[in-house]
């Protein structure tokens, strides 16, 4: 479990994380999201750390890192620009690693198979793409066989299949009961295989949630119905956790806490004529784009992406067809976790 309370750090002027509480559970897969510069890689940097907070406080089980007597075993974390020296193998890296945190030869090997470097293994590191960079960094922090693992953007730079292969892994760690924190600016890709989510902008906590309350919260559950008689319906379908809200005079009606089926159905047992039934699916990103817009510190020039990351075309995509539909990533999402 990590556990950060009032976390703070400000470098000068600059605030980089400000007063976050939070908690990681065991068990599930913890997305930690926000966009550039939110804050995040500084919050895993103190985690490990690597830096001081400049107020409150991080525990990882209960202890601040350092004072674990075997960090790499109790914490296994990937973070940005890993330091890796060039010239030696990726499997020497990781031998030395382990040498010096008293991990025996044979988990090196798994780790090399877990991170599908058998092939590289032997290579200079050097030379790696930065996908294969990434899964040396991901072999690294499995080293110790910890039971908090740590990944900041680990997608950075892999293929459709590597980041298959992280999607498995991570879903397997949590399964196995380990605490899993990854963080990235991509909602969808988080979406997919987070239980829980952290979402962060400008160093403050936006909301600590699940997916699928985000989206409800969004206005993801709304119905919009036309009809000729908006009063006698919504006599018809108020009820418990049923919310009907709609504007005077007008025959359109927003309904919440009730399905476009089920609506459907309780006006026709009345007679009541409707012109209009359409749900309202909000997308992922969306959701995270209203939650964060306020919060974006490097906003892109040409809108409609992800806010400060023009450079990511399927998002941007995604976020400007979502309109008043899913995507398929959301829908599948959507499957999975509602
Ligand atoms: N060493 C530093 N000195 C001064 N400012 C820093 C330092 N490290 C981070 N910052 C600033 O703190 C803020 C948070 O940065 P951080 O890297 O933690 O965000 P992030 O959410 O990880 O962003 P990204 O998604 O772009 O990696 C940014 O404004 C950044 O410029």
């Amino acid at each position: 479990m990590i556990d950060a309370r009032q976390l703070t750090k400000r470098y000068g002027e600059k605030t980089a994380v400000d007063g976050l509480d939070f908690v990681v559970k065991p068990g599930t897969v913890t997305g930690f999201l926000g966009p550039n510069g939110a804050g995040k890689s500084t919050t895993m940097r103190m985690i490990v750390g690597l830096d001081a907070p400049t107020g409150g406080t991080v525990t990882v089980n209960g202890r601040h890192y350092a004072r674990h007597r075997a960090p790499l075993q109790e914490v296994g974390a990937l973070l940005e620009a890993k330091s890796v020296h060039p010239g030696r193998s990726a499997y020497h890296h990781l031998r030395a690693l382990a040498l010096t945190h008293g991990i025996p030869r044979r988990r090196v090997d798994e780790v090399v198979e877990l991170a599908g470097l058998g092939s590289v293994a032997r290579k200079r590191a050097g030379s790696f793409s930065l996908g294969m960079g990434q899964r040396l960094g991901i072999a690294a922090a499995l080293l110790g066989d910890p039971q908090t693992v740590m990944l900041d953007e680990p997608v950075n730079g892999l293929d459709p299949e590597g980041v298959l292969w992280i999607r498995r892994l991570l879903t397997s760690l949590a399964a196995e009961g380990r605490t899993v924190f990854v963080s990235s600016h991509l909602m969808g890709e988080v979406a997919l295989v987070a239980d829980h989510l952290i979402v962060v902008g400008r160093g403050r906590l936006l909301a600590d949630t699940t997916v699928a309350d985000l989206v409800r919260e969004a206005g993801g559950d709304t119905v919009k119905v036309a009809t000729q008689d908006p009063a006698r319906l919504r006599d018809v379908l108020a009820g418990p956790g049923v919310d009907v809200t709609g504007r005077a005079g007008s025959e359109e009606l927003q309904v919440t806490g009730m399905g476009a089926r089920e609506i459907g159905l309780k006006a026709a047992e009345h007679g009541i004529p409707l012109f209009e039934l359409t749900p309202r699916t909000v997308s992922l990103e969306e959701a995270f784009m209203d939650l964060t817009r306020d919060a974006v510190e490097y906003h892109g020039s040409t809108g409609g992406g992800i806010p400060g990351d023009p450079g990511l075309p399927g998002l941007a995509g995604t976020a400007r067809s979502a309109g008043n539909t899913a995507t398929a990533e959301t829908a599948e999402t959507a499957g999975r976790t509602v």
